[in-house]
């Protein structure tokens, strides 16, 4: 049968991924048949689609179907299909090798989390982000055999690997159209969590358990005495691709979506939901909905509970498919789901839509754009329905995606209310919980009209930045932000309910003019004008000193403790944002900042006498750039000449001794 038969290596990632497979990532190994009853499933709906679309394409589409078959001599179980089958060059590229950017960090994850002892479900979860698919088969057997043909070729390939290092790629000729993957089980086990998989009752089992849903008829083949030959596995495969014996449906096939949602149980939900994501755990939400009139169509979408490891790679596919009038036409379909809204899964059934729909038409299809506007907007009210109903979960949900969300902020503005509503912060009110921006205006002082926010890397460095000591001292709250995305859409958001974003480490942050009567008020103007009168000299002089690095030295009202701070003007890039457009490859000009003085602290007074009394001291510039140094070090910003700080400050302690 077979003519030139290559043996081939696995890529790295994909022998390191079978090794984690075959030693026993998933404790529940039935579900080797869950992915390839949905490989199979997927071959059938690409060929029906293909049909479909090329009237050129010579294919029997009569008869779609998955068909399982076992025999217990040869101790094998053969899922088939009649699908699209795959050419010898698409087994090498799909079979062999992984294709899925961020693999190999991935990999690393999971060793770690196998090496440190974390619990097997960590390094499961983890492996169950990624879909292991195909190779699961591997979890029950120890060599798998693949006969394929392509629809539309007369050359067939047969594929054979006991998951080590290597495969054997072969021609073959005589094949049917679609395949079949046979696999020689390993023995039962149930220690390990391998099942009797040549039992009907499992196999009847397992199909109703995990593929119930799939839309086409699975087929379970009762053994026929007196097929197979010896220990010949092919020899279940007939040249018309069936088998003798009498046949059992055993999947409902029934579109889950298309059902009214009364008649459908929570676990059958989210049985569809993993058979779809290929998650491990239940979804944190699920919505379901039916639109009729002029355009109908259903959709059953999911929140998933936790984030994808790929959430954030270039290439992340959206979770949503379109089916027209039940017919798979497209996976991750982007007409149907902003980006910021990339990891809900699920399925959408348009019934008015031509088979050949293509992407492009889709991105300009008026009515999509209404789908999409009212699937965001469902969406968008789940959340927030959690975080009305069920504060745990919407708080789950916020912890793996709220970082994504908010890129609502800077690409929907349709929809920034809405999304305002959901974003949940960190906060000085409580060191442990977050905040909506709603409870933060609930606890707004009187007089207050602002949100104050400042952003950052990290909650430590935040609270301890100098520009939250008046603001703190004043019994203000603060928002905390740290996700990288907060730089940019508190720069483009203006406000929530009325109440503008003010952010404490830019402009003049003014809170006598909230927070004190009027009587002090014009003792505190007073004050203020005979400060500036004393510092004049001291800030121009600062001014032309530390030219190179800020554009403007002034008095600051923030400070409480410490000598200095650096802020920005209104509209300038933050330095955390400076720093993210430099790692993509922008060539900006530097942004200078403006040095802000505290007028009452010793080190500034002294400073400003010592300038009075001798404006040629060379020591004194030597201050000002420590000075202007640890105000950088203070917000946790990089000096710009790190070895010269130091001899600085050295230098200057010795002479304290
Ligand atoms: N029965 C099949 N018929 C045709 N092509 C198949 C079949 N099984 C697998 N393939 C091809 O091999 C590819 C890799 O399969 P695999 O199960 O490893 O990953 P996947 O299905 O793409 O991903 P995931 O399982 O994470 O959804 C598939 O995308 C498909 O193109």
């Amino acid at each position: 049968m077979a003519s030139t038969t290559e043996t081939l290596e696995f890529q790295a990632e994909t022998r390191q991924l079978l090794q984690l497979v075959i030693h026993s990532i998933y404790s529940n190994k039935d579900i080797f048949l869950r992915e390839l009853i949905s490989n199979a499933s997927d071959a059938l709906d690409k060929l029906r689609l293909e049909s479909l679309t090329n009237p050129d394409l010579d294919a029997d589409t009569s008869d779609l179907h998955i068909t399982l078959e076992t025999d217990s001599d040869a101790r094998t179980l053969t899922v088939r299909d009649n699908g699209i089958g795959m050419t010898r060059d698409d087994v090498v590229d799909l079979i062999g090798t992984i294709a899925k950017s961020g693999t190999a960090g991935l990999l690393a994850k999971i060793k770690e989390a196998k090496e440190n002892k974390d619990t097997d479900t960590d390094a499961a979860s983890l492996i169950g982000q990624f879909g292991v698919g195909f190779y699961s088969a591997f979890m029950v057997a120890d060599k798998v055999t693949l006969h394929t043909r392509r629809a539309g070729t007369d050359q067939g390939t047969v594929w054979e690997s006991d998951g080590e290092g290597t495969y054997t790629i072969a021609d073959a000729t005589d094949l049917p159209v679609g395949t079949t993957v046979t696999l020689h089980l390993k023995a039962e086990d149930s220690e390990d969590g391998l099942g009797d998989y040549l039992a009907a009752w499992k196999i009847r089992q397992i199909v109703k358990q995990y593929s119930d849903f799939i839309r086409w008829p699975i087929r379970m083949a009762t053994q026929a005495t007196g097929t197979g030959t010896e220990d010949d596995a092919d020899s279940s495969i007939d040249t018309d691709g069936e088998t003798a014996g009498t046949l059992e449906t055993l999947n409902s096939m029934k579109a889950l979506w298309a059902r009214p949602r009364a008649e459908v149980s929570e676990t059958e939900y989210h049985e569809f939901y993993r058979q779809i994501s290929h998650d491990w755990q239940d979804p944190a939400q699920t919505i379901h909905m039916r639109a009729e009139g002029t355009f109908e169509y259903e959709a059953l979408l999911f929140l998933p509970a936790h984030a994808p490891f790929d959430l954030f790679s270039r290439d992340t596919k959206r979770g949503v498919q379109l089916y027209v009038k039940r017919v798979f036409i497209m996976d991750d379909c982007d007409a149907l789901m902003p980006n910021y809204l990339r990891f809900v899964k699920g399925v959408v059934d348009a019934h008015d839509l031509s088979l050949n729909v293509s992407r492009e038409i889709l991105q300009h299809d008026r009515q999509i754009t209404a789908v999409r506007r009212r699937l965001v907007k469902k969406v968008l009210g789940a959340i927030k329905n959690l975080q009305t109903t069920n504060t745990d979960t919407y708080l789950k949900v916020w912890e793996q995606f709220g970082r994504v969300i908010k890129e609502g902020l800077i690409e929907d503005r349709d929809n920034t209310d809405a999304l305002l509503e959901l974003v949940s912060a960190a906060s000085t009110h409580d060191p442990e919980k977050t905040t909506t921006l709603r409870e933060y205006v609930s606890r707004m002082k009187d007089g207050q009209n602002t949100i104050y926010y400042l952003t950052g890397e990290n909650r430590a460095m935040v609270e301890n930045s100098p520009h939250m000591e008046a603001l703190t001292a004043k019994g203000y709250e603060v928002l905390i932000l740290t996700d990288p995305v907060d730089e940019v859409w508190t720069d483009q958001v203006p406000a929530f309910d009325g109440h503008r974003f003010q952010s404490i480490a830019k402009g003049q942050v003014d809170l006598d003019d909230t927070d004190t009567d009027t009587e002090d008020s014009e003792e505190a103007k007073a004050n203020k004008a005979r400060q500036k009168q004393d510092f004049a000299a001291l800030l121009a002089w600062l001014q032309t000193t530390l030219d190179e690095h800020v554009k403007q030295v002034r008095l600051s009202t923030r400070l409480t403790t410490s000598p200095a701070c650096l802020v920005g003007d209104a509209h300038d890039l933050t330095p955390t944002l400076e720093k993210m457009y430099r790692a993509m490859g922008q060539d900006l000009p530097t942004v200078k900042r403006i040095l802000e003085l505290n007028p009452t602290h010793p080190l500034i007074t002294g400073l400003r006498e010592a300038h009075e009394t001798n404006s040629d001291d060379p020591a004194l510039a030597q201050t000002a750039e420590l000075i202007h140094g640890a105000a950088l070090l203070a917000e946790g910003g990089d000096l710009p000449d790190p070895a010269r700080f130091t001899r600085l400050l050295a230098d200057r302690l010795t002479k304290t001794l």
